[in-house]
């Protein structure tokens, strides 16, 4: 099974490995962008973990519903995918708007949360005036118009110079996001602001950060990571702002690292 209807929206994902056993990984992924980002990552989990990955609503193989959406839409999707595969008490990896989708299940449901991984994100991206400019652009030209400024956010200039291929397919991806799925998930994030909440995020957190991201930048991710009680804090060298893509084996590290800290954390509370 990899699809199912939750919230009356059908959803596409992936459950790879039983989760009798052995941890579990959720994946959510950025705007623009569907779980196939993950790959090389998951690759490298597979087998140690029980895994998670879907598309979020107007992204991937998922329905396109009529936009605009909210944040509390994505989690309520979430929400659902979990409940419907009995997963509890996971590691959620949250990607940018992923992260903020992370950040907001656990304000809704810490049942479902043993520790967060967020990477590239913050409990608040952008401001009005960005998304609303964007939407407005999108709007009016289509996401190819302003694909250029956002692949030199995603992506360092070594990467787009030099993997051309991969470079061109992640480009494919962005442009073949539904538009109604993309606005609608740029409205989300204009209205989105867990500041407060995440004061009070009590599960051992990471947070994660291209040292060259142009979206949400390591002053961001570190300021997240201030405000989040006990967070670590993790750049990583030559990537932008998608590291599962240009960096996954040192994210793919990083993880495993950070689920064994929480492991012998747990183990020393007894
Ligand atoms: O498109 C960008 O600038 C990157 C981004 C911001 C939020 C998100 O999910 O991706």
């Amino acid at each position: 099974m990899q699809f199912a209807r939750i919230n009356g929206v059908t959803i596409h994902f992936q459950l790879i490995g039983a989760p009798e056993g052995r941890p579990v990984i959720v994946f959510s992924n950025s705007l623009g962008t569907d779980f196939r980002i993950w790959r090389d990552v998951i690759m490298r989990m597979a087998g140690e973990f029980a895994i998670v990955a879907y598309d979020k609503r107007g992204h991937g193989l998922s329905d396109v519903v009529q936009s605009p959406y909210s944040i509390d839409d994505h989690v309520g999707d979430l929400k659902g995918l979990l409940d419907l595969l009995g997963v509890t008490n996971a590691f959620i990896c949250g990607l940018s708007v992923g992260g903020v989708i992370a950040q907001g299940l656990y304000a809704r449901r810490p049942d479902l949360v043993r520790a967060l991984i967020l990477c590239d994100t913050a409990p608040k991206i952008g401001n009005a005036d960005l998304w609303n400019g964007r939407i407005e652009a999108i709007e009016k030209a289509g996401i190819a118009s302003i694909s250029d400024a956002i692949l030199e956010r995603w992506f360092t200039r070594k990467f787009r110079e030099e993997q051309t291929d991969e470079f061109a397919g992640y480009r494919n991806m962005l442009v073949r996001t539904p538009q109604e799925g993309y606005v609608g998930t740029c409205a989300a994030l204009r209205d989105a602001d867990l500041t407060a909440e995440a004061e009070k995020i009590s599960v051992p957190t990471i947070c994660i950060v291209g040292e060259e991201d142009g979206s949400t930048p390591p002053d961001l991710v570190g300021a997240m990571a201030k405000l989040i009680p006990d967070a670590m804090y993790q750049p990583i060298p030559n990537a932008g702002h998608l590291p599962c893509i240009e960096q996954p084996i040192v994210l793919a590290e990083a993880i495993k690292a950070f689920v064994d800290e929480v492991k012998r954390r747990e183990e020393s509370a007894g």
